[in-house]
């Protein structure tokens, strides 16, 4: 499979180039070339397969000409050795046609767990064979930090250095990166959003001779591993429901557009896939967009659902880019006046097509911990926040006779203040993380500035490399 940007202006490469480069040149995200698409009868012979068999056959395609099958296969099997349930990705009925399906069974609590696992498998395979070392720079705004930290500890071909918001995480989040003691690890916190961490990630590439002399890499979603990584549950659950020979409805609390940009993938790929419910926190641009073609940009303020306190929603571009029916041109001029006036110019078609499929829900927090309460009360299900999120978006966006799931991305334990306003108590934290709060810390903060972002990049590889 080969792989362009949505910029058109970058070399196409093949899946561990993609990987390896993490952002196009050009300042687009890749994209496969040509979708995978699977027929109904092909749908049917992956019904019924363990979740790692399910997730190899489904990724293969686009690993085709880089990554072996059987190099994969194993590769997965391995990732998901070490979830907490043996279904891996469970699906909890909450009524007749309401399902969770749970997401957050990896070592770190959250879905980020289910790509992230298998790219530093994929990592270092690729690395090895091309007898290369890179550093990884990563934005989070609370769980992709520590999956990617998880991920890749102690690998031996990889420097990671992965910046959070200054005090814009849950403290279990941010004590799940900065307790971890490994060389090749290190944190930064920065003193602004998560945005602003994004911004500094992609200034970061768009400096070429930082890029080249770092050897930059990426696991953000703006890596296309993780998008296709993501899109194997999406099929598990659909399948699990009755597709092909049903249809099926997701929603997926959002922020950064990743998530369900994998189930816009599997519904590209052939899934009989008929809404996408998108929730968001009151930091609700994508909501805003759907509702009423506002993409604009507005200050990001804390939530109860920290990790989506996101404004820039940068796998968006991947949607819009399709939508443009792939018009590379179109995209980076839209992209561009995006950057430069905060407000992205979407045609009113491209709306309109975007709004057939995806439904948008705002919830603010008064609200979220409402619905956290009833799910509890009614239910018996304890749904973190975002999670929370995820299913007030599909209640709202149901469709009579259509199954929906809602995607449950964290453990209710990473946030804990927000679980006992809601419900009175927060949940332990699973035993690998009992003494989590017993931990040393260690981060370095750093101000918003590129220039003081590169310096602690380059200061935290050359500490590794001597
Ligand atoms: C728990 C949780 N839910 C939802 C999201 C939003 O997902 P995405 O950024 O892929 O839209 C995130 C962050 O990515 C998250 O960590
Ligand atoms: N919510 C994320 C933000 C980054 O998203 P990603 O999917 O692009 O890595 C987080 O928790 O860090």
């Amino acid at each position: 499979m080969r792989y362009v940007s949505t910029r058109g202006q970058a070399p196409i490469r093949d899946f561990s180039g993609v990987l390896l480069a993490g952002l196009a040149e050009d300042g687009g995200l890749y994209m496969p070339e040509q979708w995978p698409e699977l027929s109904a009868a092909d749908w049917r012979t992956l019904r019924g397969l363990p979740y790692p068999e399910l997730a190899a056959r489904v990724i293969a395609p686009f690993a085709e000409g880089a990554i072996d099958f059987e190099t994969l296969r194993s590769m997965c099997h391995e990732a998901y050795a070490g979830f907490g349930h043996p279904a891996i990705v469970p699906l909890v009925q909450l009524d007749h046609e309401l399902f969770a399906q749970e997401l957050f069974h990896g070592p770190t609590l959250a879905f980020k767990d289910l790509a992230m696992q298998l790219l530093g498998r994929l990592f270092d395979h690729v690395l090895r064979q091309q007898d290369r070392r890179v550093t990884i720079v990563g934005a989070t705004s609370g769980d992709t930090g520590s999956a990617a930290i998880e991920a890749c500890r102690d690998r031996e071909r990889l420097d990671v250095v992965i910046l959070h918001p200054l005090g814009r995480t849950s403290e279990v989040q941010r004590r799940q990166m900065t307790t971890v003691r490994a060389a090749n690890i290190s944190n930064l916190a920065v003193e602004g959003t998560f945005d602003d961490c994004q911004d500094l990630v992609k200034a970061m590439f768009a400096d070429a001779p930082f890029r080249e002399d770092m050897q930059l890499s990426a696991v953000n979603s703006i890596n296309w591993a993780r998008v296709a990584a993501q899109i194997p549950y999406y099929v598990a659950a659909a399948l699990a429901l009755g597709a092909p020979d049903r249809e099926i409805a997701f929603a997926v609390p959002t922020g950064n557009f990743g998530n369900v940009l994998a189930a816009w993938g599997a519904r590209r790929m052939g899934l009989p896939i008929t809404r996408l419910n998108v929730g968001s926190n009151h930091n609700d641009i994508l909501a805003r967009f759907l509702g009423a073609n506002d993409m604009s940009v507005r200050g990001v303020t804390p939530s109860l659902s920290p990790s989506m306190d996101i404004q820039v929603s940068s796998n968006f571009e991947r949607l819009l880019f399709e939508l443009l029916g792939r018009d590379a041109n179109a995209c980076a001029a839209i992209m561009t006046g995006f950057r430069r006036e905060g407000r992205m110019a979407v045609p009113d078609a491209v709306w309109r097509d975007a709004t057939s499929l995806f439904h948008g829900l705002t919830l603010d927090d008064a609200h979220t911990t409402d619905e956290i309460r009833r799910l509890y009360g009614e239910a018996g299900y304890l749904a973190d926040p975002h999670t929370a999120i995820g299913i007030a978006a599909a209640r709202a966006g149901r469709i009579p006779g259509t199954p929906t799931v809602a995607m449950a991305t964290a453990h209710p334990a990473k946030f804990p203040d927000a679980m006992r306003t809601a419900v009175g108590f927060a949940p332990d934290l699973p035993k690998h993380l009992a003494d989590l709060y017993q931990r040393d810390e260690r981060f370095r903060v750093v101000p918003n500035r590129l220039d003081a972002v590169e310096d602690a990049v380059r200061a935290a590889v050359l500490k590794n490399a001597a």
